[in-house]
């Protein structure tokens, strides 16, 4: 039995996202949470006669317990609650609003399903991310490895914007992308995972492309025109990325590898050497990056430290400007929490 929940499941993503989640036999159970609207969407998808039970709670129900009811024996928590950008903002210009809702989340989480894998959507990824961690510590309920941003949307774009440019098949890519989830914190590592579409393109083609995937955000809130930023490629990310913890096979002989960005604590195989290696090329201490992982339902299990170590010069000095801004992002986070 599994029983997936999803917090902000009323928005622009949380609605597709609940529906793929509907669509999934591997869903057993889908809670919906929201503080507006969630009662029409639930009901929605209430009538689709696939099996997933589903429930609906706002925040206001039961005397306001209904974020604990949500998550009531949650396997999995993804979280697309928050803010989203409009033209001329950066991600970093919803920290403070959303930095508040993920914390509030985040305690619901510590004192209901500590134990579930936790997945955030919410922006800034590279903050909100360690405002979950430092919640989890204050709760003692920390799992370092169970806890997630979600970076996938920039694979897909890797893979989509590639495959334009090189005239390939996009569903053949598997481009793994590196850092975190902002502008020149994002490095997708083409010279070690497209390795020979890559190798077909000019220099400023490079660069363009390199470029597109960073900025692919700002190109859909420019598009949108003020009505939001990605929803559908985003729940698309979003559902891929959790599906691959349904799917898991206890008896494959290898685990499933995908980006995700995620505590590089001690704990975690791969983690320390990931450390050391960022410490030696950038000279910072960096607690949070997004690294290829060996996923399985217990979490992350192992680092794939050695996508990092095969990147080309461009890409290891685009690592130097990503470590940069992704420091003074997570310090951020954990200030919100620590004070
Ligand atoms: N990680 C990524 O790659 C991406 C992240 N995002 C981020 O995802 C977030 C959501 O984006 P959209 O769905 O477009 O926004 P939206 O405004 O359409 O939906 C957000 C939902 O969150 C709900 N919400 C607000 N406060 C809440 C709380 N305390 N508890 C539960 N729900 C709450 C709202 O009522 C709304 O239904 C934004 O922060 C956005 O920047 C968006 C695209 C990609
Ligand atoms: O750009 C935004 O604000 C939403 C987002 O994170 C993305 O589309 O990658």
């Amino acid at each position: 039995m599994t029983k997936v929940a999803v917090l902000g499941a009323a928005g622009g993503i949380g609605q597709p996202l609940s529906l793929l989640l509907k669509l999934d036999d591997n869903v057993d159970d889908l809670a919906l949470f929201d503080v507006v609207n969630v009662p029409g969407v639930g009901a929605d998808l209430f009538h689709i006669n696939t099996d997933a039970k589903i429930s609906y709670h706002l925040k206001s129900d039961d005397n306001g317990t209904g974020l604990q009811n949500a998550l009531q024996g949650a396997d999995i928590v993804i979280i697309p609650a928050g803010v989203p950008r409009k033209p001329g903002m950066t991600r970093d210009d919803l920290f403070k609003i959303n930095g508040g809702i993920c914390a509030d989340l985040a305690t619901g989480i510590a004192t209901t399903c500590p134990e579930a894998l936790v997945m955030v959507i919410s922006n800034p990824v590279n903050s909100t991310v360690p405002i979950f961690a430092e919640v989890f510590k204050k709760h003692g309920s920390y799992h370092p490895k169970r806890l997630f941003g979600v970076t996938w949307l920039d694979s897909v774009r890797a893979n989509s914007f590639m495959a334009q440019v090189s005239n390939s098949i996009p569903s053949s890519l598997d481009v793994k992308v590196v850092g975190g989830h902002s502008g020149d914190t994002i490095v997708p590592l083409y010279s070690v995972t497209a390795a020979q579409e890559y190798g077909r393109l000019s220099e400023e083609q490079e660069s363009a492309l390199i470029h597109r995937v960073q900025f692919g955000g700002d190109e859909v809130v420019q598009a949108k025109q003020g009505a939001g930023s990605a929803t559908l490629s985003m729940a698309y990310a979003g559902y891929r990325f959790l599906r691959t913890f349904l799917e898991i096979d206890d008896d494959a002989e290898e685990l499933p590898v995908e980006s995700c960005y995620i505590p590089l604590d001690d704990s975690i195989k791969g983690a320390k050497e990931t450390k050391a290696y960022l410490k030696e090329l950038t000279g910072e201490d960096i607690e949070f990056f997004a690294m290829p992982c060996e996923l399985s339902f217990d979490g992350v299990e192992a680092i794939q430290f050695d996508l990092l170590k095969n990147a080309n010069e461009k890409e290891r000095e685009l690592i130097k400007v990503c470590a940069n801004t992704l420091t003074g992002n997570i310090n951020k986070g954990v200030s919100f929490i620590k004070g």
